[in-house]
């Protein structure tokens, strides 16, 4: 713990403990949860960097976190002190002006678990503790001074197939996580954990039990195994109390395995987070056969629709179309309208009503029933967050476009617990792209959006794909890396035009954040390729005929205006 040199400038000797009224304010100069705000913005209003000076940014200082694999949390700061967390389920606490190192955890997991997606999204923060969601499907909460164990919470058995890797959601006093799983025939659920005693509050279930509302889109025993994963952290409505999280796909992958409409997998469900209620739910797609998880929660904004003040609910699905939705004040969902963000061509039509899709026969999979569709099974938009930014009003989504997926399903073995159950080969998943006409221009996309006009306003290519997540600035500017180049780059938040450039030791998967102690202004971002955006170049490779190297290593980059970083090189050299 700490160390001569740490102990010099500690933050940690008044750590300012965290409260409701701070997460749901935050300060300008912190960045206390995963996406800045519980919204889900991943905006800062700080504008010391602004689109004027952004090329006098520069690295100021970077920090190698020992792992490899695909790191994607973003620094969460909180009055100077800084935590990341990085694969294998370590947490680092770094001073954040200078990356002085405070204190560092790893979780010891059984050496037989298998990581079938080796991240973490982000610790959360409360009081005087630090929580993080555990690949062994445990919820850790550490000291935020000295990082030892407060308690330790196990939400679910890792043996039968269940697993975290998301950001922990933090209201009303409750520590809420999901499970991921949809890989391994799991059901699905989001379970509430008491800050201060780790004590389970409660535990609700994204399918429904035979008899409970919703069942009936199952049949026989379908939804003891029916995915519906959770594993992005949700967004929360503070003065509703309801958080509202995303669901992954059904499981097995083929849809016949599990005839019916399968609620709520694939949709958003609507929270009370006092008691674990559900309160509502809009089911994106029914009956899941393209691994489209839903797992993005809606980012909650309020904005005008046809002349009418909407308190939405957006939403980049992975299948495809832009989702707009009504929160309503009893916690029930409504659905406004879908535009299609990507080339799609499973949805022949798309109620004006409900929402509810028709689908084409045959682009829709089966067992034994091998077919094409757009977009690929990695989606229009995976799991990296969305970003929105009040100022320049428009909502920012990192897409794939030009690619479509060849996909079908092999008679299933009956399910081993803590197997995959997934009905498609690995040996296919990992080579299913297929390219659109277009991808010979591109396929990364960063889109922005209008959403008063529902139009996109402005579009920045990538050569291939584009797995980054976003940050949007008070300064007009939006931060994201994603490609295969290593680059992270700002780009004017109101054109699309890139106006600065970094190349990092690895590709960029992880929330960048930005956050300013005594003055400076600070913006950092992981680095740390893998998971599926080291498997979908895997894809690509394959098909296209080349071999693309992208090295593994995670490090922090920090950068800041010329001037400051010169000042704190200064005062560092002392
Ligand atoms: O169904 C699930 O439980 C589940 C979990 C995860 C995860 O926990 O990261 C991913 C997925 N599915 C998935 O479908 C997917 O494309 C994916 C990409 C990544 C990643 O970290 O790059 N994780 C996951
Ligand atoms: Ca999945």
């Amino acid at each position: 713990v700490g160390g001569a040199t740490a102990a010099k400038s500690n933050p940690l000797t008044n750590y300012n403990p965290v409260t409701e009224a701070r997460l749901q304010n935050p300060e300008p100069e912190n960045w206390l949860q995963w996406r800045g705000n519980y919204e889900g913005w991943t905006y800062s209003p700080l504008d010391q960097i602004n689109a004027d000076n952004v090329s006098d940014l520069v690295p100021v200082w970077s920090y190698s976190t020992g792992e490899l694999e695909g790191h994607q949390a973003p620094p969460i700061v909180n009055d100077g002190v800084m935590f990341i967390s990085t694969p294998n389920n370590q947490v680092i606490a770094l001073n954040a002006e200078t990356g002085d190192e405070l204190w560092r955890y790893k979780k010891e997991i059984p050496e037989e678990l298998f990581q079938l997606h080796p991240t973490n999204r982000g610790v959360g923060l409360y009081g005087d503790k630090v929580y993080m969601a555990a690949t062994d499907a445990c919820l850790v909460a550490l000291d935020a001074k000295t990082g030892e164990e407060a308690w330790v919470t196990c939400v679910a058995d890792w043996q039968d197939g269940y697993y975290m890797t998301l950001s922990p959601l933090i209201a009303k006093g409750k520590v809420m996580v999901g499970v991921s799983g949809g890989e391994y025939g799991i059901r699905g659920h989001i379970t509430a954990v008491d800050a201060e005693t780790g004590k389970i509050e409660w535990k609700t279930h994204t399918i429904p039990a035979p008899g409970e509302p919703g069942s009936e889109t199952w049949k026989g025993d379908a939804w003891k195994t029916g995915g519906a994963s959770v594993w992005i952290a949700g967004t929360y409505d503070a003065d509703m109390g309801v958080a509202f999280y995303g669901t992954g796909n059904g499981g097995p992958w083929m849809p016949d395995t599990r005839p019916g409409d399968n609620l709520y997998a694939n949709s958003v469900v609507a929270i009370d987070v006092a008691t674990g209620k559900l309160t509502g739910y809009h089911q994106y797609h029914h009956n899941d056969a393209w691994d489209w998880d839903e797992v993005s929660p809606p980012v909650i904004i309020d904005y005008k629709h046809k002349g009418k003040n909407i308190k939405g609910l957006v939403h980049a699905g992975r299948n495809g179309y832009l989702w707009t939705l009504e929160r309503n004040k009893d916690g029930s969902i409504d659905f406004v309208d879908a535009e299609k963000y990507v080339k799609q061509n499973v949805f022949k039509s798309i109620d004006p009503k409900t929402g509810r899709p028709t689908y084409d026969p045959a682009h829709t999979p089966g067992t034994g029933k091998t077919v094409t569709f757009c977009p690929s099974l990695w989606g229009g938009k995976d799991w990296p967050p969305e970003a929105y930014n009040p100022k320049t009003g428009l909502f920012y989504i990192p897409a794939h476009e030009n690619l479509c997926s060849e996909m079908g399903g092999v008679k299933l073995a009956p399910r081993k617990s803590g197997e995959l159950y997934i009905g498609v080969p690995i040996a296919d998943i990992l080579t299913n792209i297929r390219l659109a006409d277009g991808a010979e221009d591109h396929i990364g996309e960063i889109q922005a959006w209008d959403l008063k006009k529902g139009k996109k306003v402005w579009q920045f290519n990538m050569k291939e794909m584009n797995w980054g997540p976003l940050l949007t600035t008070g300064g007009n500017l939006l931060f994201s890396g994603g490609s295969n180049d290593r680059m992270f780059r700002a780009l004017d938040a109101r054109t699309g035009k890139k106006l600065w450039q970094y190349r990092a030791n690895s590709g960029i998967t992880a929330v960048p954040s930005s956050w300013s102690v005594n003055g400076t202004q600070f913006i950092g971002v992981q680095a740390g390729w893998g998971v599926d955006a080291q498997r979908m170049q895997g894809a690509f490779d394959a098909v296209m005929d080349h071999t693309t190297t992208v090295p593994q290593g995670g490090v922090l980059h920090v950068f800041a205006l010329k001037k400051n970083a010169d000042k704190l090189m200064e005062k560092a050299a002392k």
